[in-house]
């Protein structure tokens, strides 16, 4: 797999809602992980109820563009969409020839959703003539009929026949899209018309929207990103496919427009974090129910205004110094497994502060013998373990919470004439909370690195361990 960021350029028309042509073109190559780069074939006036006008730019103008982009950039991959008239289609397949890109794709656009031609009726056979230029073609089942020279097809295994039609006669892979074919399933197919005739289906679920507006334009140009990527044109379709039907799932939220919306391109991103800046802070939002539960806890409350009786302060600090070796013995771990130095020596430091600074407290008020660990702290420390096994990501998360936790009650509760002053006092310290600013700075560094799986199973480990902390108050 070639991880190099794709070059792609696309020749389309505009769309001025941004929904689709050359504006869903180059959302649709970012999201997909490219670099996008657009020619204008024609400027169109529409909007998401339909077309209003059409302005053609002269060919020569045209003919610039593409030089200009082709004189200086390594091109990865073409998309092809609108192309309007003979002229625009004779001075791309110019172009094609003359450049030879290695990933072409044409989507054969001909007439938009809402019914409108773009491409004049004489430039129909000029659009045939081109197709053995690319890799792919990707036509709806309107502009399959027009392609085959067949009436448009009411049945799926017509748009197989159709295919294959076209496969044969213009030499180039096919890319059928049903998406115009009644049905709760959307059937697409990979068809090459070749000596075993090969047709393989890709089906997914239909969604329930009115955000169409440029699927084709978006899928074409998602397949030749990725198609850059992985070399294997059923991969590359199957990827775009599965981004298409989360940014379509998600386009109606967009509002955009009254007619035929367009997909929401950068749901998935959005989602998994591409405009997060912190993780940390995003999760500590999401645990504020937990937070607030564990403020009113009668030990905190107790704790707070110093009625908290002797005893049981006693007894959670027993069980807080075996948690506090055990809660070292993790970042020691963690010591070893960081990578950058600095985070190398947070992580020593904090161990060494936890098994001198903190349990020294700890200590004037244990009493012998020493209670066994609780099943709670037995657990918390289990959870800890298990998180730093899997890896430095979900160790750092992990911790996180009863840094964060204490430095935040600590900030909170007032020490002046309270009976447990020195505890709050060593949870207000501000080098306490500076350690716990760091031990976020790290722990967002490690989440903005990791892969959304990863990410979310951090947020898995830093949410039971912000319940543990809860459960441990409460024993
Ligand atoms: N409602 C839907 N739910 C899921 N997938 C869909 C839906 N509508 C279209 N698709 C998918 O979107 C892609 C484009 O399909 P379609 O047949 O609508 O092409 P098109 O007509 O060229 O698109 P455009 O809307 O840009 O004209 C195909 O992969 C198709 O399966
Ligand atoms: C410039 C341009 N290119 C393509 C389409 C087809 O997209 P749709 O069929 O979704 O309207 C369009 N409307 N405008």
């Amino acid at each position: 797999m070639n991880t190099k960021t794709p070059r792609v350029l696309s020749i389309a028309g505009t769309d001025p809602t941004g929904g689709a042509g050359i504006q869903a073109d180059l959302k649709s190559i970012a999201a997909n992980g490219g670099y996008g780069m657009a020619v204008v074939t024609a400027l169109v006036a529409q909007n998401t109820r339909g077309v209003r006008s059409v302005h053609t730019p002269p060919a020569e103008f045209l003919r610039e563009q593409l030089d200009s982009v082709s004189d200086d950039v390594a091109i990865d991959a073409v998309k092809i969409g609108m192309l309007g008239d003979p002229e625009v289609i004779a001075t791309v397949g110019d172009w094609l020839r003359a450049t030879r890109p290695p990933i072409v794709v044409i989507d054969p656009v001909m007439v938009a959703t809402s019914g409108d031609r773009l491409l004049s009726c004489e430039a129909e056979e000029a659009l045939r003539e081109i197709l053995p230029l690319a890799g792919l073609v990707t036509p709806n089942v309107p502009e399959l009929a027009v392609l085959s020279g067949r009436s448009e097809a009411t049945m799926w295994d017509d748009v197989v026949a159709q295919s294959l039609e076209v496969s044969r006669r213009w030499g180039v892979r096919v890319l059928a899209k049903g998406g115009h074919l009644p049905g709760d399933v959307v059937c697409d197919a990979l068809v090459e018309a070749d000596a075993f005739d090969s047709v393989r289906p890709l089906e997914s679920p239909r969604i329930a929207t009115r955000a169409t507006h440029g699927t084709g334009c978006s899928l074409s140009s998602a397949v030749a990103t990725w198609q850059t990527a992985t070399g294997d044109w059923f991969t590359s379709i199957d990827r775009s496919r599965q981004w298409l039907t989360e940014s379509l799932r998600h386009g109606e939220e967009l509002e955009v427009g009254q007619g035929h919306g367009p997909v929401s391109h950068f749901a998935g991103l959005w989602q998994r974090g591409g405009l997060i800046t912190s993780a940390s802070a995003e999760w500590w939002a999401r645990i504020a129910e937990l937070r607030e539960a564990t403020d009113r806890d009668p030990f905190l409350t107790g704790l707070a205004d110093g009625s908290l009786d002797k005893a049981r302060f006693a007894a959670y600090l027993a069980q807080d110094v075996h948690y506090l070796e055990g809660y070292a013995s993790v970042l020691s771990r963690l010591a070893q497994m960081a990578r950058e130095p600095v985070e190398r020596a947070f992580w020593t430091t904090a161990a060494l502060a936890c098994l001198t600074t903190e349990t020294a407290l700890h200590r004037t008020w244990l009493t012998e013998p020493r209670p066994a660990k609780s099943p709670v702290t037995e657990r918390y420390l289990d959870h800890l373990r298990s998180a730093v096994d899997q890896g430095y990501e979900h160790g750092v998360a992990a911790v996180l919470p009863c840094y964060w936790m204490y430095a935040d009650i600590g900030a909170r509760l007032d020490p002046a004439g309270n009976p447990y002053a020195d505890w709050i006092t060593m949870y207000a310290d501000p080098v306490f909370h500076e350690s716990a600013a760091a031990a976020r700075r790290i722990t967002d560094r490690a989440a903005g690195a990791a892969t959304p799986v990863v990410r979310e199973s951090m947020w898995r480990a830093f949410e039971r361990s912000a319940q543990l902390e809860r459960e441990f108050f409460a024993q």
